[in-house]
């Protein structure tokens, strides 16, 4: 065990390496050319320095033989000459180097981006209710649309200075063997700790993905429109302000602990290589002093080793650095190669059409719940019935839409629709056939008409069915009374956006699932509940003739509305314990007739 967990961090570090490939290959897919151009002026760039040292000491010698043999100066100047062209042609690809990466760094963003939201696209909204998938998804979205640039990048930096190195080593071998030797092991250590915290960074940066998450929701609570009302009237400002300072504190104390520790340790182990560099300075000067160089070997070898050693210590340091981004990098793929539950159901007509939706036996229990939300649930709706649920909350109601709907799978017992398992249904096919509406509906910052549009997203811009369903969801008189009519923005966020009332907003939903005029299962979740006694009253006057092809699952607290569906199935904790029609309920004297006298009490 203990021989386990010492192997463990090792082939831990060696594993994320395997990250470096995969992310220049998406900057390669990201842009050839970009990459080719990149590639080019990293290899000019590395090649340059050298020539420029070699350049140096050309120069140095052909001064020094001009001045003793009365040589012509027409030697020095044409080197001069060489060494500006050089010069200006290094500075030509570091600022060509700059460019692409700044224009590579928009692309491979977006690129990244778009890959994740296409990954969150196919996954299950269990995913979406898994704290810890959330975290995935935090981690991935924060960094990892940089790190890709910043691997290929150091990678990149790494390629050039090794290209230097090696030149300058081929220039230094001249000199001495032993000197490039210890050059390269006085720099070492920097290397050993920089891999060292790189590796705690990143375990820093997976841990605490909760407490960031916490800050970025308290963050939110804080600054968006949606919670400023709420958080003003119950004065939580300075409480939620204190709690965000906290959790700052707290992970400010950790960086700032590894920021310092980081900085000390490099510092203290530069000293050696800057020790390293002053001895084999000394060795120079004393070697040309006894006269066994050259000046202008001298001068070349002084540049050689400056140079050398920073090239080198920055070769280390992208080292570390890809490391870094290699970690992040693996939590990017963690989250891409997420698994996902492929639907392998491909039928798009059932095999009894005229039979509509059954549950047979349906029990269901939330991912990481050990209470059932829903047991042995069985029912029967046919082709353009209407069925009405009614239970307490957390009864178990919009779990059943959640299993109808297919977001979630039932354990056990089966769910049919015209004969067949939802599970062998092609999800599209499925989803074509289902308006919905549920108590939570979205908001869009859209026009009016997309708000309604989006319920049929083939005819998101079809103005003359906005109006149809407008009309049907008792949308349409407001909308008219609006400045802009269909075309008014919506919400806050954009200009011009124009806020509607709690009620308002469900008539747009409403009419969002009308919409879907290819639908035959039409799913109301409380659709009604903030929306006037006199306005509901004519919505469901005309219910039956807007939906009289449709089934109806509606879940509603009003009995009013209850009361026109051809069935109603009452549920408590999860299971049927009444069904039937209004009046058979009624007369069974249980407990919706209970509820029912209740309510109505309440209105006499
Ligand atoms: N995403 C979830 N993960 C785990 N448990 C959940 C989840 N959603 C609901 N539950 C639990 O399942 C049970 C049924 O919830 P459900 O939302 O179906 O109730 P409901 O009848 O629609 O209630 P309401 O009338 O308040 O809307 C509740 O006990 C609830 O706590």
């Amino acid at each position: 065990m203990k021989n386990k967990k010492r192997r463990h961090p090792l082939r831990q570090s060696l594993a994320v390496f395997r990250y470096s490939g995969r992310a220049i290959n998406l900057v390669w897919s990201t842009s050839h050319t970009m990459t080719i151009i990149l590639a080019t002026l990293t290899l000019v760039a590395g090649l340059l320095p050298a020539a420029i040292a070699y350049i140096g000491k050309l120069i140095v010698d052909a001064v020094v033989l001009s001045s003793q043999v009365n040589a012509p100066i027409s030697q020095p100047l044409l080197y001069v000459g060489l060494e500006a062209i050089a010069v200006a042609l290094l500075a030509a690809s570091q600022r060509g180097l700059t460019i692409c990466q700044s224009l590579l760094r928009v692309l491979l963003g977006q690129r990244v981006n778009v890959l994740i939201l296409e990954k969150a696209l196919t996954l299950d909204l269990a995913h979406f209710e898994n704290s810890e998938f959330y975290d995935k998804i935090t981690n991935a979205r924060r960094e990892a649309s940089t790190r890709p640039l910043s691997l290929v990048n150091r990678t990149f930096g790494l390629v050039q200075n090794a290209l230097s190195l090696i030149t300058y080593g081929i220039l230094l071998v001249n000199f001495s063997v032993w000197a490039v030797i210890a050059l390269i092991l006085a720099a070492m250590p920097a290397f050993i700790v920089e891999t060292r915290f790189a590796g705690e960074a990143f375990r820093l940066f997976s841990w605490r993905a909760p407490e960031t998450r916490q800050q970025h929701y308290l963050e939110n609570l804080l600054a968006r429109e949606d919670f400023v009302t709420e958080v003003k009237l119950y004065q939580l400002g300075e409480m939620l302000l204190g709690r965000y300072r906290n959790v700052f504190n707290q992970l400010y104390g950790e960086d700032r602990d590894l920021t310092v520790r980081r900085g000390i340790w490099s510092y203290c182990l530069s000293l050696v290589s800057t020790v390293a560099f002053y001895i084999a300075y000394a060795w120079i000067v004393i070697e040309a002093v006894l006269g066994r160089i050259s000046l202008g070997d001298m001068t070349m070898y002084l540049t050689v080793f400056r140079q050398g050693q920073s090239t080198f210590s920055n070769a280390l340091t992208s080292i570390g650095g890809m490391y870094e981004d290699n970690l992040y990098l693996s939590n990017l793929y963690d989250f891409l190669e997420e698994k996902v539950t492929t639907p392998w159901g491909n039928a798009t007509i059932g095999i009894k059409p005229q039979d509509g939706i059954r549950f047979e036996n349906v029990s269901f229990t939330y991912p990481g719940s050990f209470q059932p939300a829903l047991r042995n649930i069985s029912l029967h709706l046919k082709p353009g019935e209407k069925l009405a649920i009614v239970g307490e909350n957390g009864s178990g109601k919009t779990t059943l839409i959640k299993l109808l709907t297919r977001l979630y799978t039932p354990d056990s017992g089966r769910i049919l629709l015209d004969g067949l398992d939802l599970q062998e249904w092609d999800v599209d096919a499925l989803r074509r056939r289902i308006g919905v509406i549920f108590q939570n509906f979205v908001r869009y910052q859209f026009t009016v008409g997309e708000n309604i549009g989006v319920g049929d997203v083939e005819n998101l811009k079809d103005n003359r069915r906005w109006q149809v369903a407008a009309q049907k969801g008792m949308a349409q008189q407001f909308i008219e009374n609006l400045p802009q009519s269909f075309q008014t923005q919506l919400g806050r966020w954009f200009k011009g956006g124009q806020e509607l009332s709690g009620g308002q907003w469900q008539k747009i939903a409403l009419a969002r699932a009308f919409m879907r005029t290819q639908a035959d299962i039409l799913v109301l979740d409380e659709p009604t509940s903030a929306i006037d006694a006199q306005a509901e009253f004519e919505i469901f006057n005309h219910f039956r003739a807007v939906t009289q092809n449709q089934m109806v699952f509606l879940i509603s607290h009003r009995f009013s509305t209850v009361r026109m569906a051809d069935k109603i199935l009452v549920i408590e904790n999860g299971e049927v314990v009444e069904q039937g029609t209004h009046e058979e309920l009624l007369a069974d004297g249980g407990h919706y007739a209970r509820l029912f006298l209740l309510q109505a009490a309440g209105y006499q």
